[in-house]
């Protein structure tokens, strides 16, 4: 589904950031991505993401060089991917269904954009997301009033509904607790599983890429210094991660 070939990113004027990072990644896969902060986990997702440009390297996506697809294939390919942040970005003032809801506003017809209307289908499309992350109670509890987790499980509701393919988890349970943190990563694996999404999630918690991750990555001084399939770290490769 992606495959990068020596993709390397310098800040300006010469802090280079990602040196020749390759793979090959597929649907299915959670990516558990550790490193230290400042490692370049970010930066290396913003690239994904075509929100950073990189100096050099080779980016496809699902057979198609990146390089050459022009802005409109850029705007649909966006679409397939989401972004969960730390924070999610959600709509306080509005319910956990009207935030998910917001994510259709490129899925929706002309005229139901225009007047803002939802479909029954989306609706229930909405509700059945929520059912799934255990926040049917709360569908209709204004977001300022959920816990940091459950802000962090609409976030995901919203990636589901928007179609997205590939999702960047940016150190998605940073400040949540242990429970809170397992039940979103818990929740991360089901969908990756059972929507076959591709998930690159960047973490700190080394134990939670131990647990959830079908593939765990290390990034330091700008490479990949560990890529394994999910299980137990070594003392030597937390050592060239951390
Ligand atoms: N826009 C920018 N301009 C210049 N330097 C930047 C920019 N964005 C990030 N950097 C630098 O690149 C390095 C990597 O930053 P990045 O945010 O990708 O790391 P990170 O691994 O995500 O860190 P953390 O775990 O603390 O979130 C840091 O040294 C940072 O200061």
């Amino acid at each position: 589904m992606i495959i990068v070939r020596n993709l390397s990113k310098t800040f300006p004027p010469n802090h280079r950031v990602l040196q020749r990072i390759s793979f090959q990644a597929d649907e299915g896969e959670l990516v558990a991505l550790l490193g230290k902060s400042g490692s370049g986990k970010t930066t290396f997702f913003r690239c994904l993401m075509l929100k950073e440009k990189w100096d050099e390297g080779q980016y496809i996506y699902d057979g198609q060089d990146i390089s050459s697809v022009n802005a409109w294939e850029r705007f649909q390919l966006r679409k397939q991917w989401a972004y969960l942040e730390e924070k999610p970005a959600l709509n306080l003032n509005k319910s956990a269904l009207k935030n998910v809801l917001s994510a259709l506003l490129f899925k929706k017809s002309w005229v139901r954009f225009l007047t803002n209307s939802v479909s029954e289908d989306d609706h229930m499309e909405a509700m059945d997301y929520l059912d799934k992350v255990g926040l049917l109670d709360k569908a209709h509890e204004k977001v300022e009033k959920l816990s940091g987790g459950e802000k962090q499980r609409v976030a995901i509701c919203k990636a589901m509904i928007k179609g997205a393919r590939v999702i960047y988890a940016d150190e998605p349970v940073s400040g949540l607790d242990p429970e809170a943190a397992s039940l979103i990563m818990q929740d991360l694996q089901a969908i990756c599983r059972k929507e076959k999404l591709l998930i690159f999630c960047s973490l700190h918690q080394v134990e939670l890429a131990e647990k959830f991750g079908s593939r765990i990555w290390g990034l330091s001084d700008g490479k990949l210094t560990v890529d394994i399939a999910g299980r137990r770290l070594t003392h030597r490769e937390k050592e060239l991660i951390f």
